[in-house]
């Protein structure tokens, strides 16, 4: 049997901090942000709706979807954003689960799914247990816009685009305060995994 684990936030929180500390125990990760890549690379059933909804203009130089325009539509329109995660989501949400059977069949006694998305999409069911890696909004923010060098606004857009942190706080199992170092935050998830008997 393994434990899954389901790694949430808000965006720039620090789930991708936390998740690399899994990785150095060598404990299997699950990254919908990199899934959420692969299903719009050209030849993709994803990338063709995309255009089809978009039109060709999101398509960039060298024949990808171009990312940071896409963002600047999305993160601004909510209808926009639906209809884009119509088309993503259900990609998504294949490849993880496919991904989570390999692991199980391998026998891993523990597995991350690390999913921004994970409370407002329908994969919550699938963990065991949950994990929010939380940030007060001012954090966020800042650590958001040095990280993607976007402005307050643009920033903003982003954070307002999701479920707020407070309330996913609510709705998990644990909670990581990010808000310190990352050492700090290291030892909350050992904490974790001691109580949970993933490590000694
Ligand atoms: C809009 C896109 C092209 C922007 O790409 P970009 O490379 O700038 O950002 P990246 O994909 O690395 O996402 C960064 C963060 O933005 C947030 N985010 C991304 N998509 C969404 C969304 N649809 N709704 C709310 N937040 C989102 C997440 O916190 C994510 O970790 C891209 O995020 C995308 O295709 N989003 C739709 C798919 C999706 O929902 N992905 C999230 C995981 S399933
Ligand atoms: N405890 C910390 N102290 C200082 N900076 C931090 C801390 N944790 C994360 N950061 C920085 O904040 C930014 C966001 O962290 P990270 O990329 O891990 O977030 P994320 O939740 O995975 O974001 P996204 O979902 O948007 O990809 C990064 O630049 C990271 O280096």
């Amino acid at each position: 049997m393994s434990l899954v684990i389901g790694l949430t936030g808000g965006i720039a929180s620090g789930k991708s901090t936390v998740a690399k500390m899994f990785t150095a125990l060598d404990i299997p990760v699950i990254d919908a942000d990199v899934i959420a890549r692969e299903v719009v690379e050209p030849g993709e059933a994803s990338y063709k709706k995309i255009i089809e909804v978009f039109g060709k203009d999101i398509v960039g130089a060298d024949g990808s979807i171009d990312r940071p325009k896409l963002g600047s539509i999305i993160f601004s329109n909510e209808e926009k954003r639906e209809q884009l995660n119509q088309i993503v989501h259900p990609a998504v949400r294949q490849r993880m689960l496919a991904k989570k059977e390999t692991y199980t069949e391998q026998g891993e006694k523990c597995i991350v799914l690390d999913m921004p998305l994970l409370f407002e999409g329908k994969l919550a069911s699938l963990a065991d247990k949950t994990v929010v890696v939380f940030v007060d909004e001012a954090t966020q923010l800042e650590r958001l816009m040095e990280r993607n060098q976007l402005r307050e606004q643009e920033a903003m857009d982003r954070i307002k685009s999701q479920m707020p942190l407070a309330e996913k706080a609510k709705l998990a199992d644990e909670v990581i305060d990010n808000n310190h170092s990352v050492e700090e935050s290291k030892k909350q998830l050992f904490d974790l995994l001691k109580k949970w008997e993933v490590m000694e």
